[in-house]
C-alpha cells in the first residue's frame, strides 16, 4: 500500500475508534469491525446472552473508584447504590474501600446479602417507610440521613444511640434538569437552610434520646457539572455547622456533600473536574472553618453515576428499519423499559453498529424501542451506516447508571440480563426475566 492509500485508510480506522470519554477504557476495535469490552467481543456477548443485554466492565468500575480515592484521599467515598446495584457491584465497591448509600430496605437487603459491613452503610430517603427504618435498625446501619420531622420522631422511637445526619436544602441551583435538581428551595428533599427548617430539624434530633447527631448532609442534584455550585453549597453548609455550634455548643464532626458529579454521554462533552472539585471544595471548607474557628469536618461524597455510567454498554438487535416521511426509524428489541432516561430527561445517547463493519457511509437515523409509546426513543438523529438492517447489532455506551436500576416491565417485557466482563471473561450477574418471572407475582385468577 502506498502512503497516499494508507492515509485515508488510517483516517477511516481512526474515525471508527470509539470516543474514549463515553466507552469503557478497555474498549477495542476488533479486526472484524466489532468492538470488544473487557476483552470480550460484543457480538459474542449478544450471541451468548441474547439481546438486549446490559454489559458492565468491572475494571472500569474499579478504576473509577480508585480515581476518586486518589483524588480525595481524606474524604469518605460512599457509592450511591441507586445508580446500579447488584451483589457483585456491592462486592467491588467493598473491595475498593468505599462506603455505600442505600435508599430503601430493598437496596439495604442487596448490600447485606453481599456481606457489606453495615457500619459503612448510609440510609437515605425523603419518605422512608417504617419497614425501611426497622430494617436499617435491625442491620445496624452506620448512619441515617433524616429528611422529615416525622422520620425524626419515628426513628427516635426505634433507635438507641443511632448516628444521624440532617439533610439540608442549601438553596443552590445545580444547573441541571429540573427533575434532578435537589438543592433548590421549595421541594420534597431536605430541610431548607434559608427558612430555618434545617436549624429546627437539628433541635428535634437533639431532643430525641435515641438519636446521636453526627453531621449535616446536602445533595444539590444529579448531572451537576459546575464545581462552583458544589463550592457554594459547601460554604453554606459550614455556615450551618457554625450556627449549630453557636446554638447548641456542639461541633458536628461530619459533613456529607452528596453526589451528582456530571458524566459525558456524548463524544466531546466535558467530564467532571474531579481534581478541581477536590481542591476547591476542600479549600472552601477549610477556609470557612478556619475563619470561624471550627475544626474541619470529615467530608463524605456520594457519587453514583460517575462511578458506573461509563462502565456500562447496552446491546440491542435491530428488529426493523422503517422510512418515515422525513426520518428513518431503526427499531430495536428494547427501549424505554431498559432505558427510561430519554423519556424522563430528554437524555441523549450515542449508538454504534457492532458485530460487523460497513463501508456504506453513515446517514442520520432515529433509534426507537419496541414499546407502545411514540416517545420510546433511544437516540434521535444519530449516524449509522446506510445499510443498517434487521438483525444488526447496536451498542449504546454510557448505560451503567440509572438503566438497570430504573428498568421496568412495561408491556410485560422482561428486564435484560446484566453481564460483567473482566479480563476476557464474561460473567452473568443478573439473569434476564422470563415470562415465568413476569407471571410469578400474578397469583389471582
Ligand atoms: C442523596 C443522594 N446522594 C447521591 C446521589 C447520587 O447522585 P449521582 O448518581 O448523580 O452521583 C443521589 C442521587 O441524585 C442522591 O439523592
Ligand atoms: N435517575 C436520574 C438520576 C437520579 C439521581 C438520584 N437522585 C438519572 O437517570 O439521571
Amino acid at each position: 500500500m502506498t502512503l497516499a492509500e494508507l492515509i485515508p485508510s488510517l483516517r477511516a480506522s481512526i474515525d471508527r475508534l470509539p470516543a474514549a470519554e463515553i466507552w469503557p477504557s478497555s474498549t477495542r476495535l476488533t479486526p472484524t469491525g466489532d468492538l470488544a469490552v473487557g476483552g470480550v467481543a460484543l457480538a459474542e456477548l449478544a450471541g451468548r446472552f441474547g439481546t438486549p443485554t446490559y454489559v458492565v466492565d468491572e475494571a472500569q468500575v474499579r478504576a473509577n473508584c480508585r480515581a476518586y480515592r486518589r483524588a480525595l484521599p481524606d474524604v469518605e467515598i460512599a457509592y450511591a447504590g441507586k445508580a446500579f446495584l447488584t451483589r457483585a457491584m456491592v462486592t467491588w465497591i467493598a473491595e475498593e474501600g468505599l462506603s455505600l448509600d442505600v435508599c430503601s430496605a430493598g437496596e439495604l437487603a442487596v448490600a447485606l446479602a453481599a456481606g457489606f459491613p453495615a457500619e459503612r452503610i448510609i440510609l437515605h430517603g425523603n419518605a422512608k417507610s417504617a419497614d425501611d427504618l426497622k430494617a436499617a435498625m435491625q442491620a445496624g446501619v452506620g448512619r441515617v440521613v433524616v429528611d422529615s420531622l416525622d422520620e425524626v420522631a419515628q426513628l427516635g422511637a426505634l433507635a438507641t444511640a443511632q448516628p444521624v445526619l440532617v439533610r439540608v436544602t442549601p438553596g443552590v441551583d445545580g444547573h441541571t434538569h429540573a427533575a434532578i435538581a435537589t438543592g433548590v428551595e421549595d421541594q420534597k428533599f431536605g430541610f431548607s437552610l434559608a427558612s430555618g427548617a434545617a436549624a429546627e430539624a437539628v433541635r428535634h434530633v437533639l431532643a430525641e434520646p435515641g438519636l446521636r447527631l453526627v453531621g449535616l448532609h446536602c445533595h444539590i442534584g444529579s448531572q451537576v457539572g459546575r464545581v462552583a455550585d458544589f463550592e457554594l453549597a459547601a460554604r453554606r453548609m459550614v455556615g450551618l455547622l457554625d450556627s449549630v455550634r453557636a446554638e447548641h455548643g456542639m461541633t458536628l464532626p461530619q459533613l456529607n456533600l452528596g453526589g451528582g458529579h456530571v458524566v459525558p454521554y456524548l463524544a466531546g462533552e466535558a467530564d467532571f473536574d474531579l481534581h478541581g472539585f477536590a481542591d476547591r471544595v476542600r479549600g472552601a471548607v477549610n477556609y470557612e472553618c478556619d475563619r470561624r474557628g471550627l475544626p474541619a469536618p470529615k467530608l463524605t461524597v456520594e457519587p453514583g453515576r460517575s462511578l458506573v455510567a461509563r462502565a456500562g454498554v447496552t446491546l440491542y438487535r435491530v428488529v426493523t428499519v422503517k422510512r418515515g416521511t422525513s426520518r428513518t426509524f431503526v427499531a430495536v428489541d428494547g427501549g424505554m423499559s431498559d432505558n427510561a432516561r430519554p423519556a424522563l430527561y430528554g437524555a441523549k445517547y450515542a449508538v454504534r453498529l457492532v458485530g460487523r463493519g460497513s463501508r456504506v457511509p453513515d446517514a442520520p437515523v432515529t433509534v426507537v424501542g419496541r414499546h407502545c409509546e411514540a416517545g420510546d426513543v433511544i437516540a434521535e438523529n444519530v449516524p449509522l451506516p446506510g445499510d443498517v438492517h434487521a438483525g444488526d447489532l447496536l451498542a449504546v455506551p454510557c448505560t451503567g447508571a440509572y438503566h438497570h436500576s430504573l428498568a421496568s416491565n412495561y408491556n410485560m417485557v422482561g428486564r435484560p440480563p446484566v453481564v460483567a466482563v473482566h479480563e476476557g471473561t464474561p460473567r452473568l450477574l443478573v439473569r434476564g426475566e422470563t415470562a415465568q418471572d413476569l407471571l410469578a407475582r400474578d397469583i389471582g385468577l
